[in-house]
């Protein structure tokens, strides 16, 4: 089985209203089953700092633990439910075993590499592949193991020239046409990982099929597609956690659009 772990945080957010991810984190909620599901107590206020270029760094640290605590306790495969992507970083950082047979496939609009030093917000999401990958600058790091020739990075649009300058040499395999079903599954294949981790950040979806989003991006991946993919990667190795972060719904009426959506690439990795 699979338990739900629903993160209805919004601190490592750039967005003017990033409060919107609570809303759609428990919209989300609402629509699983309630045995398999743990929704965690999260503090709502900002918190500070702690004099670092990561904003809201002290109640990031606080979330950090509940989810880790959460993914460890579970015994069974989590899908959390963010709130914003740094949400990964931790569910990743509390798989069971060594993280060196792990691939990560990271659906995002944005590649999330930046450091603290190179942010242009301060966001802890914007860092939180980076930090996954254990970041030595970052004051809020994942758990080592994870390795970038390992990570595929799927529909990444919109970035900075830090995380291009970044990307090129890294190691980090990227997908841009999910068309063809197996790309993915190939890519997957080709790092030699025994499980799989996938983060979604739900604006790697075209806008055309999904609104309830912070910063839409253009040219987005078809939701179909992704469920393909995915379908087609499963076959193969695994999936030994995954994350859904990102939904922003303007209004509650406006989370029903999207959750159909939401639902489909849940039951892709659940
Ligand atoms: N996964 C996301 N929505 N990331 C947003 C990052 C935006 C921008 N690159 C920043 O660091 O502020």
């Amino acid at each position: 089985m699979t338990r739900f772990v629903v993160v209805p945080q919004w601190q490592g957010s750039p967005a003017a209203r990033a409060m919107l991810l609570t809303d759609g984190a428990s919209a989300i909620a609402g629509d699983l089953p309630r045995a398999h599901t743990t929704v965690l107590d999260i503090p709502l206020e900002a918190g500070d700092t702690e004099g670092t270029a990561v904003q809201r760094l002290s109640s990031l640290r606080r979330i950090r633990a509940l989810v880790e605590d959460a993914v460890r306790t579970a015994n069974e495969p989590v899908v959390a439910i963010g709130g914003d992507c740094g949400v990964s970083v931790g569910a990743i950082g509390a798989l069971p075993g060594a993280l060196d047979d792990v691939a990560l496939i990271w659906c995002d609009a944005h590649p999330d590499l930046h450091t603290p030093a190179t942010s242009p917000s301060g966001a802890y999401s914007g860092m939180a592949l980076r930090a996954a990958l254990g970041d030595p600058d970052s004051p809020l790091p994942g758990r080592a193991g994870l390795s970038p020739d390992r990570v595929i990075l799927v529909g990444a649009r919109v970035a900075e020239d830090a995380e291009e300058d970044h990307l090129t040499g890294s190691g980090i395999t990227r997908v841009d046409d999910l068309t063809s079903p197996d790309v993915l599954a190939h890519a997957v294949a080709a790092t030699g990982a025994a499980r799989v981790y996938v983060h979604i950040d739900v604006d790697v979806i075209d806008p055309a099929e999904f609104a309830g989003v912070s910063a839409p991006a253009p040219f987005g991946i078809a939701v179909a597609d992704l469920v393909a993919a995915l379908r087609a990667v499963r076959a193969r190795a695994p999936i030994a956690g995954a994350t859904i972060a990102g939904f922003a719904p303007r209004s509650p009426v406006a989370a029903v659009d999207d959750l159909g959506a939401v639902l489909r690439l849940i039951g892709a990795v659940a």
